[in-house]
Order: structure tokens, then C-alpha cells, then sequence
């Protein structure tokens, strides 16, 4: 697969935008021409810029309002036409983009737009240079690329073809299927663009909403699989209007960029829908198979290590073995295995080091941990190594969510076989009931706002992960938006949280205390009540929850009255859906801002999203505004 982007999909000036484009691996890139315009070096060697970070022009665009112009316009935009020839053969690049007239002194008139570019394709012939004709999804006369076909079949010049950008066809809803029958060699270029379905103007929603393949909601796959059928073999060009990608990291926005084509691409084939041509790369793994965390490691110093271990043992966790050679302490509970790691070298460290006391790692179970490397590799996630002891295991990790690690634990390895190789245990270490808490029910990540699509696609693309539908939540200082996704079985749920507001708790916990990373992690047992009775025996004290949510609860719900009068007396949280109900209790936050939470479910599917306002107002009044130390 060829892989291009528009400048356009990135913040920066040409330069930086450049670099980007060509780390993260693209072939191409297609120059908007304002980038060119407020760049302050000539086309010569702006082209030369592009050919020494390794890339090719694909496209040089848009040249807007040509078609269909009365005299003396028309003259005009031929001439213009003409002078950006030959800027594009300074440049290095022979394909440029027409998009339909939005002109209000267009005329309209298949044959009359045919015409026009039929002669226009004398001069392009003439300079060297290909014109690629796209319909604007609110173009004037032309909006639909079967319209925008037909104008080219009609002009039937060699230098003239169709631009294909599945932002127009599939936001007005136009059946993608009609592509399969255009000839490849007429189709110059393929745009490539996603977005969220949003009920607005199609313009706005252009220019500000599109996001990359796999990130919204409209049928790119189909879109894609039609090209497909055509046996078109040109770029796929990522043209992304976005306004969080304008203000975001342009490596970042890069890589998602080609993160997101290979992961459509290797879609399309997993279902026979995709040519393969003899020079692709064998295909990728299936999406890595997820049974759940394994493991959750805390980077700590000797002094956070204390408090830590005493919050875990006050929830019933045994402290069940020491590494063997290095600073790392192992909590067990349940299914549950919590490593304190208090290293003074290697990643923990440097974790403690940035973050302060805070999740350094998850171990996730994989069905298949090193097919789910290469395909973390093949989707462009960054692996991780670090030296290990003689005879100590090596699991396969890559990194995630603000430079913390995700482990690839085998299956086999995950609940004792890991332990057992590298740690000295205590006897029956494994068979620790502990106060009932039996697994992990779902991570809770923070991340900046702005990287919640990219995160979406980091874990949709490589694991077996779904997302569900993002929601909004209120905190008391402005909306959070919270994403969950989850495998088939809900085995593994990570949520991720992120607010535009800088004073809710999630912002002030990536601005002010660990940085985009785990805000809390819930853990589920069989019994909330007798949990925590035991943990309250322990000392431990939960978040209070205000008594007004519990005559709404009575109000709501036929729940017994004993047990509502438990629930209201501990803090218990409940909530209900069609499949069953669901028990959620809090403890209160650690000095930077992580908290536990414990939850019992039955067959309920959600994650309380309906107690998250309580919740949330609740820590806010609990939160000091002060910075501490961690
Ligand atoms: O929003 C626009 O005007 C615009 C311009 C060029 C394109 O290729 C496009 O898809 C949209
Ligand atoms: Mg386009």
C-alpha cells in the first residue's frame, strides 16, 4: 500500500510538518498550498526539502472555482491554472486537485465542466502535469463523485482524471459501491478521511471534525474495499481537517496517521476485501486475543513503597514474595498480583523518576503474546526491552498511555508461572482470599484530552478491543469525556478519561500530579458488602457519599430496605441495566490523585457511568487544590 498525508492533517510550519510526515514512515505527502504559501523558501527548494527527508509530492492542492466560469473569470482561471503549473514542476509534483466550483458565478452543466477541463488537459499535457477533479461534498453544481466521473469521462483527455475522498461520498451518505466501476487508470488519487456522525452543516463538519480511518463512525472499510475492487494501486492519502490534530503533536497525529491506513488495510484483507499486490508485506497477526490484566506495577521510593503496601494489605491483599534480584515486592489476592517496584535503575525508576509514585506497567493476558508483539510492532507501537537476570523471564512489552509499559503476558505465564520464576514466595502465597477482591475489573487511564482518538486506535487496532460509545461526564469542574473499550467477554476494560477543562480531577491529575497515566483501577469481588466490612474492620475509610443520591436510589429502584440502609451507611454506589445490577464502592484517593475502587457486578454491563457525577463531586470536595509531594 502507497501512504501519503495532507500537511493540512498536522500542526507546525512546512518543515516540522515534513519531518513528521516522513519519521512515522509515509511515502508521500500532498502540499496544501498554504503551508507553501506562508513557508518563506521558493518551490525549488521547498521540493527539495521534501525529496531529502525521503518523500515524493503526491498531490499539490486545492486549485478551487474552475469549472463552469462565463468570461472573462474563465480566461482567469486558466491563466491562474497555467502559473501553477509551473509552480508544481518546480516543486517536483505533476498531479493537482480541482475540487468542484463553490462559485456563485458558476454555471452548471455536465458537458459545460467537461469541456472546460477537457481543454484544460491540452495546457496541463502541455506543462507536464496531471489534474485530478474531486466533488466537494457542498460543491455548487457538483457534490457527488459519480457527477464528478461522469465530467471526467466526458472531457476523455489522458491528463485528466477523477479524485476520490471518502469524506465526500460518505458523508452525504452516497453508496460507495457506484466506484467499483470506474476504471483504475482514471482514478489519480484516493483521499482518505473518517469522522464522528455529527448532526451539522457538511462544511463545518469537513473542516473541523474529520479524523483518521478507524476513528469515527462512517463506512470507510467500505469505501476502501470499493477502491479495491477497482485494483487501484495508487496512494491512499490521509486528508484530515481536525482541530485538535492542528493543535497536537504532528509526530504523534503522523504516526496515528499510518497507524490508521494499515490497520484499515489489514482489515480489509483479514475479510478478502483487499487486492494484494506481490510487493505487501505478509499480513499482520489478528488482532492480539486480551483474557484480562495479569499484573499491576507500581513505581515507587522506599517511603511511597510503605504507604503502598499498607493500603494494599488493608484491602486484603498478602504481601507473597520478593524478586530475586532487584527491588520489587509481589501482593496477592485473589487472581490479583500487585508488584511494588522500588528500583534505583532501569524503568520503573525513570517512571518514578517523571511520574512519581504511580501504575509504571499493566500486564495484560494475551492468548498469543508474540503474534501480539508483531502486530503492536506492525501497527507502529514502540516495544520495550530492558536487561533481566540469568534464568529470569522475559516478557515481550511495548509501550502505552504516557510512556508507562504494556506487558504481553502469556496466558500460561500469567497467574503463578511468572511469579514463580523470578520471585522467592512464601507458602500457599497463591491461595490468599484476602478480603474477596478476585480480579481486576477495569483500568481507568487519564489521558490529555486531545489524545483520546489516538489512544482509542493505539488499543483498538492492535488488540481484540471495542470501543463503546464515548460519554460525557459531568465532574464540578467541567465535562469529562470518558471512553470505554472492552474485549468480546469484557475480560479486559480499559476506560479512558479526558477533560478540556483545567480544573477537573482528571485534568488536574495529568497537569499537576502523574501525568496522563492509570487514575484508578476497580476491582471486583463476589460480595460488596462483606468486602467492605472487612476492609472498614481493616480501617480503611470510603469515599461519603451524600445522602441525597440514596432517596433518589429508593425512589428509583424497588431495592430491599436493609439493604439500602447498608449501602447508605458504607457509601455503596448502585446502578442498574437490562442484564443486571451493579455494586460500586470507593476509597479515597492517594495524595496524588490514584484511587482504588471495588465493584460487584451481576451480568451488568456497564461501568456506573450514571454514579459518576456523585462520585466525581465527591473527590472534588475531598481533592486539596494544593500541590503535594509524592
Ligand atoms: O474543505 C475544502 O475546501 C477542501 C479542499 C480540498 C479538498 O480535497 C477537500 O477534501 C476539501
Ligand atoms: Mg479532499
Amino acid at each position: 500500500m502507497k501512504t501519503s498525508i495532507a500537511t493540512v492533517s498536522l500542526s507546525g510550519d512546512l518543515s516540522e510538518k515534513l519531518a513528521a510526515i516522513a519519521q512515522a514512515g509515509f511515502g508521500a505527502v500532498e502540499i496544501f498550498e498554504n503551508d507553501f504559501l506562508a513557508f518563506d523558501s521558493g518551490p525549488r527548494e521547498v521540493g527539495r526539502m521534501v525529496r531529502d527527508a525521503g518523500l515524493t509530492i503526491s498531490l499539490f492542492q486545492p486549485f478551487r472555482d474552475f469549472e463552469g466560469l462565463p468570461e472573462p473569470q474563465r480566461a482567469k482561471a486558466f491563466e491562474r491554472a497555467r502559473r501553477k503549473f509551473e509552480t508544481m514542476n518546480e516543486l517536483g509534483t505533476d498531479l493537482i486537485l480541482i475540487c468542484s466550483s463553490v462559485s456563485p458565478l458558476a454555471q452548471g452543466g455536465i458537458d459545460r465542466a467537461a469541456d472546460d477541463l477537457r481543454e484544460l488537459g491540452d495546457v496541463a499535457k502541455a506543462a507536464g502535469v496531471r489534474v485530478g477533479y474531486e466533488a466537494l461534498a457542498w460543491g455548487r453544481f457538483v457534490n457527488d463523485h459519480r457527477d464528478a466521473w461522469e465530467i471526467v469521462r466526458r472531457a476523455d483527455h489522458p491528463n485528466i482524471g477523477l479524485i476520490l475522498d471518502s469524506f465526500h461520498t460518505l458523508s452525504r451518505g452516497l453508496d460507495p459501491a457506484s466506484i467499483r466501476s470506474i476504471p483504475k487508470d482514471k482514478i489519480f488519487i484516493v483521499q482518505m478521511a473518517d469522522a464522528p456522525r455529527l448532526d451539522l452543516d457538511l462544511l463545518s463538519w469537513s473542516r473541523h471534525y474529520r479524523n483518521m480511518p478507524g476513528q469515527g463512525d462512517l463506512p470507510v472499510a467500505d469505501f476502501m474495499a470499493a477502491v479495491e475492487a477497482t485494483g487501484y494501486d495508487g496512494y491512499y492519502s490521509l486528508e484530515i481537517f481536525n482541530d485538535q490534530f492542528r493543535a497536537g503533536s504532528a509526530r504523534q497525529t503522523a504516526v496515528d496517521g499510518r497507524r490508521s491506513l494499515i490497520y484499515m488495510m489489514d482489515r480489509l484483507k483479514a475479510e478478502g476485501r483487499a487486492v494484494k499486490g506481490p510487493s505487501e508485506p505478509n499480513p499482520l497477526p489478528p488482532p492480539a486475543r486480551t483474557a484480562g490484566v495479569s499484573f499491576v506495577e507500581f513505581a515507587a521510593d522506599t517511603f511511597s513503597a510503605q504507604s503502598l503496601s499498607k493500603l494494599l494489605q488493608s484491602i486484603g491483599f498478602a504481601h507473597a514474595g520478593t524478586h530475586r534480584s532487584k527491588d520489587v515486592e509481589l501482593y496477592a489476592q485473589g487472581n490479583l498480583r500487585v508488584v511494588i517496584n522500588t528500583e534505583v535503575e532501569g524503568f520503573a525508576h525513570s517512571a518514578y523518576v517523571v511520574h512519581g509514585t504511580s501504575v509504571a506497567a499493566l500486564g495484560l493476558r494475551m492468548r498469543d503474546a508474540s503474534a501480539a508483539l508483531s502486530r503492536a510492532e506492525g501497527l507502529l507501537a514502540t516495544p520495550f526491552r530492558q536487561p533481566v537476570g540469568q534464568g529470569e523471564l522475559e516478557l515481550p512489552a511495548i509501550r502505552g498511555v504516557g510512556g508507562s509499559l504494556l506487558y504481553l503476558v502469556p496466558e500460561a505465564e500469567a497467574l503463578d508461572r511468572q511469579w514463580e520464576t523470578d520471585f522467592d514466595l512464601k507458602p500457599g502465597w497463591n491461595k490468599h482470599d484476602g478480603a474477596g477482591l478476585k480480579a481486576v475489573d477495569h483500568i481507568a487511564q487519564t489521558v490529555r484530552f486531545e489524545d483520546i482518538l489516538s489512544w482509542t486506535l493505539f488499543y483498538r487496532s492492535i488488540f481484540d478491543l471495542k470501543p463503546l460509545p464515548a460519554v460525557e461526564v459531568p465532574d464540578p469542574g467541567g465535562l469529562v469525556l470518558s471512553q470505554v473499550i472492552e474485549n468480546a467477554d469484557a475480560s479486559l476494560r480499559i476506560v479512558l478519561n479526558g477533560s478540556q477543562s483545567t480544573r477537573t480531577l482528571s485534568s488536574r491529575f495529568v497537569s499537576q500530579f502523574v501525568g496522563p497515566g492509570v487514575q484508578h483501577m476497580a476491582l471486583s469481588t463476589d460480595d460488596i458488602f462483606a468486602t467492605a466490612a472487612a476492609l472498614a474492620a481493616n480501617g480503611v475509610s470510603f469515599l461519603p457519599i451524600p445522602q441525597n443520591y440514596y432517596d433518589d436510589l429508593d425512589a428509583k429502584f424497588d431495592l430491599a430496605p436493609d439493604m439500602l440502609d447498608a449501602m447508605r451507611r458504607t457509601g455503596i454506589l448502585y446502578d442498574r441495566d437490562e442484564a443486571g445490577d451493579y455494586f460500586q464502592i470507593y476509597l479515597k484517593a492517594l495524595d496524588g490523585g490514584f484511587f482504588i475502587e471495588i465493584v460487584q457486578r451481576r451480568a451488568y454491563r456497564g461501568l456506573g457511568a450514571a454514579n459518576a457525577p456523585i462520585r466525581l463531586a465527591t473527590q472534588a470536595r475531598q481533592t486539596p487544590v494544593t500541590i503535594p509531594l509524592l
